[in-house]
């Protein structure tokens, strides 16, 4: 934030035009391109800038106005409708309460602390108890007349309880739940739907003949008539005055649980005003900071105010929690009871210190009502411990270059239909397209490569209800796969073979056929090779695991913690015998091995014709290796003690080129790197070939 002394005289100028634009943006619809955190970050350094600078201000500089000058009006203010100064830290709120009591001479007998909610100012004036007129706020001194959006705001009653002349005060906003109304109906109206609930509101006060109304909520925190603001005629506090106002019939803040609160002492305030803080994610409404107001009529009325902001109050500011950032894709993740899920590709941005890359986009419903598309700007809301979510498109910022979301046509994960009836998309197979989809993956050729058991038999293995997991697929027995459609003697009897042999498959394999995140194929294998046996690897903590190369702290903790949510199926599958092969360890012996050879044995695998070698496999095997994968051949380096991977770098020592090489072969001879083709690395490795499977 501190970028305040970085303005340049040109710099000055630009960023009063885009502060003005902005501003002008955000009162006129709410269409701004900037987070409340960016503009409040650009006033700033223009301040700054003007306090060294002071013979250049600018006559449109938002400083020092209230609404930074981009609001208007025609019908003037009974008394001046002024802004708020600003606070950032418990610090700086602490330095102006005490520039308050040196002012006053004294100390403020109380103050009132309340939440600043998030939305417009208006005055509404009663005559008689009967509302007359709503306005904005304006440039402070006169605002505009919106007394036709009067019936859709919830809680600026047409009545009041007793037959006063009073002007009530206070914000205009959209809840969460009545913004979420608000899009569906805009959406539903081929309208743009608005960024965020602030935006909303001030589009909806000051639209005119809309086909569609849209419902607003109104929170009063003051009144011209009854002893308010500057005025000492009548309330003798603040908090008085408040509760005459719910008396009277409006909507005050003192129904909700960031209720108003007067507070005797400094130190009781700043208590107050993290307990609001705190609860602002679990509020129905959104709030900017919390406003400390001095709570005696006495003090505010020898304070008094300047020309954009009462000196007897400030708001303490929260960080924002609506922040622009960019759509990069959707995913489309599948739960474990089958629900499809979007989740949004975010440009990584910082909201509220946290850094957010991904949004919940809730369900393909949600994604048309806010009709987003790939590559638009959007506002997105964090909150607290809350999921962050995509609120809307900032549609004005399009270039043409954005493209439409795809929704999936089939389950993500099993392939089968999806069952779009609900909001919430759902696999047709439900709880049973996880075990389906884990099944497939682990018979797969590069893990268990359990042959016969494809997609059809998993499909009908699960629907039989015979197989839920992995490790059901070893207590398979005859008469239960006989009992299946389609399924002979013949196939019975290859099907059990080949089961059985996939029990013995090394380690390595076994721990890929888990699916745990993060595990793939090489991975799997370093990490067999790196622990021996699956009970080290399940004995590991994350500081073990990331020893193995490549993991990292981060991925290693991940696998820790989806390692023990599989233990009652590792358990099972190693009573089964699946995946008990133990070989030596390459790891440095650790205090649950056994002493004795382990210190020779570390250096056991990188024996072999490839020991030292980087190798990169690319193009297509021919010859004695055509049959093999890429995991195959990856497997074969390794077991020759080579070490695989998959891209060519400074380190790679060795590229094995089959046809069509590409770009790693281009790139190997730019780095002088050796390359043989398959046949030249299958004599290098004559006594390594797998013997005809
Ligand atoms: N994103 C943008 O492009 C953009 C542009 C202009 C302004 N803004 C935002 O608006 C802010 C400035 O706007 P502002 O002049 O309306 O000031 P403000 O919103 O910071 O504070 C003053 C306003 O707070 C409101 N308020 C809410 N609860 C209140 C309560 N309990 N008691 C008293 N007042 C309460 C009133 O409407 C009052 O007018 C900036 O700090 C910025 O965050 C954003
Ligand atoms: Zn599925």
């Amino acid at each position: 934030m501190n970028n305040a002394a970085l303005l340049s005289s040109g710099d000055y100028a630009d960023a009063v035009a885009t502060a003005t634009r902005a501003a002008a943006a955000y009162y006129a619809d709410g269409t701004t391109t900037l987070g409340d955190d960016e503009y409040d970050a650009l006033v700033r350094a223009i301040a700054a800038y003007e306090q060294a600078h002071p013979e250049e201000v600018s006559e449109q500089s938002p400083t020092g106005k209230v609404a930074g000058g981009a609001a208007e009006g025609d019908v003037p203010h009974s008394v001046p409708m002024l802004s708020l100064d600003n606070v950032f830290s418990g610090e700086e709120l602490a330095d102006w309460a005490a520039s308050l009591e040196r002012r006053l001479g004294r100390a403020p007998a109380g103050w009132c602390v309340e939440p600043k909610l998030d939305g417009l100012a208006v005055a509404a004036r009663y005559e008689a108890g009967a509302l007359r007129q709503v306005l904005t706020r304006g440039n402070g001194l006169a605002g505009e007349d919106i007394t036709h959006t009067a019936g859709d705001v919830l809680g600026l009653p047409a009545v009041l309880a007793e037959p006063v002349d009073v002007e009530l005060r206070g914000e205009v906003l959209l809840t969460h739940a009545q913004f979420e109304r608000a899009n569906e109906i805009r959406t539903a109206h081929g309208a743009v739907p608005f960024a965020n609930p602030r935006n909303g509101a001030a589009g909806t006060l000051r639209a005119k003949d809309r086909p569609y109304r849209i419902e607003l909520t109104f929170f009063a925190y003051d009144a011209v008539g009854l002893g308010g603001a500057d005025g000492a005629d009548g309330a003798p506090t603040h908090s008085a005055l408040l509760e005459r106002l719910a008396a009277l019939g409006a909507n005050t803040a003192a129904a909700t649980a960031a209720a108003p609160q007067r507070c005797e002492s400094v130190a009781e305030v700043q208590r107050r005003v993290e307990e609001i803080a705190g609860m602002r994610a679990a509020l129905p409404f959104g709030i900017d900071g919390v406003v400390v107001k001095a709570d005696d009529a006495a003090d505010r009325a020898q304070a008094g105010s300047g020309s954009r902001a009462p000196r007897w109050a400030v708001a303490r500011k929260l960080a924002a929690e609506h922040k622009v950032t960019r759509l990069l894709a959707v995913e489309w993740a599948v739960g474990r009871t089958g629900v499809i899920a979007p989740r949004a590709v975010l440009e990584p941005v910082v909201i509220d210190g946290v850094t957010v890359s991904f949004a919940t986009l809730h369900n393909p419903a949600d994604i048309e009502r806010r009709g987003l598309m790939l590559g638009d700007r959007v506002f997105v809301y964090r909150a607290g411990d809350v999921i962050p979510r995509v609120e809307a498109p900032l549609v004005e910022e399009r270039t043409g270059a954005e493209q439409p979301i795809v929704f999936p046509a089939a389950c993500p994960r099993c392939g089968e239909a999806i069952d779009t009836g609900e909001q919430r998309w759902r696999c047709s197979r439900g709880r049973n397209c996880q075990a389906v989809a884990s099944i497939i993956y682990a018979a797969g050729r590069d893990q268990l490569d359990i042959e016969g058991l494809g997609s059809t038999r998993a499909v009908q293995l699960v629907e039989a209800g015979l197989v839920r997991d992995l490790a059901d697929v070893f207590t398979l027995t005859r008469e239960q796969l006989l009992s299946l459609e389609r399924m002979g003697a013949t196939s019975t009897d290859n099907l059990l073979a080949a089961i059985e042999t996939a029990r013995s498959r090394p380690l390595g394999r076994v721990l890929c056929a888990l699916g745990v995140r993060g595990t793939g194929r090489s991975m799997s294998r370093r990490i067999a090779a790196h622990f021996g046996s699956m009970a080290a690897i399940r004995a590991a903590d994350a500081e073990a695991l990331a020893a193995v190369e490549g993991i990292g702290p981060e991925k290693a903790r991940l696998v820790v913690s989806e390692l023990a949510e599989l233990s009652a199926l590792l358990d099972r599958l190693a009573d089964l015998g699946v995946g008990t092969q133990v070989t030596e360890p390459t790891a440095p012996a650790g205090p649950v091995t056994e002493a004795g050879e382990a210190g020779e044995s570390a250096e056991a695998p990188a024996a072999g014709p490839l020991a030292g070698e980087a190798v990169v496999v690319t193009g297509s095997m021919t010859g004695p290796l055509a049959a093999l994968s890429r995991n195959e051949m990856n497997e074969l380096v390794e077991r020759a003690g080579g070490k695989a991977s998959s891209s060519v770098s400074k380190r790679t020592t060795l590229l094995v080129a089959g046809e069509k090489a590409g770009s790693k072969r281009t790139k190997a001879e730019e780095l002088g790197i050796r390359i043989l083709d398959p046949e030249q690395f299958a004599a290098l490795l004559a006594d390594h070939l797998p013997t005809a499977a």
